[in-house]
């Protein structure tokens, strides 16, 4: 089985109220996940360190540029597809100034957190939103 290592920026903003919301864009092309909300992100090339992945898809995707140094590696989230797994390494990264004006900001509140977008965004999304949220604001965290 093939492994695939991706890397994805997850820009985020925690609110009042125990809201989160999650930086995500329309995927453009006309493959299966053609108009899902996905964050930016895509292959890591040979030898390239994962977080510099996910800077340079943002760079390529997104437009802006963001220091490596703000990302914080949140895991591996793996999408087994038929034919290989995709290895998600998620980097966390800080709401930026230069993100005004483009995608879409996703609200994730409780009870239902990433439940509303169903559809919406990939299925291995979903864990990793809820994941974010509970570590941001369960008890149990802090
Ligand atoms: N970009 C992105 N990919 C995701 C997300 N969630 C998720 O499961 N994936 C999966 O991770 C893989 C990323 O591959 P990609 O096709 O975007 O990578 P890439 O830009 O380097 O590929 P390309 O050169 O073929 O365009 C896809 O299979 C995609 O379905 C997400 O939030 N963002």
């Amino acid at each position: 089985m093939k492994l695939l290592p991706v890397a994805l920026a997850l820009f985020y903003r925690q609110l009042p109220g125990n809201v989160l919301e999650v930086w995500t864009q329309v995927r453009e092309d006309d493959g299966p996940y053609h108009g899902l909300l996905e964050f930016p992100g895509g292959k890591i090339e040979p030898g390239e360190e994962p977080v510099m992945g996910a800077v340079r898809e943002v760079q390529e995707e997104v437009g802006i540029e963001v220091d490596p140094k703000l990302g914080r590696f949140m895991g591996i989230y793996t999408n087994p597809l038929p034919n290989k797994t995709i290895l998600l390494n998620v980097f966390l990264f800080p709401d930026q100034p230069s993100l005004i004006g483009r995608g879409q900001w996703l609200k994730v509140e409780n009870p239902d957190l990433s439940r509303p977008f169903t559809g919406q965004i990939p299925s291995p999304n979903h864990q990793i939103i809820d994941d974010l949220y509970h570590a941001l604001y369960d008890r149990a965290h802090e």
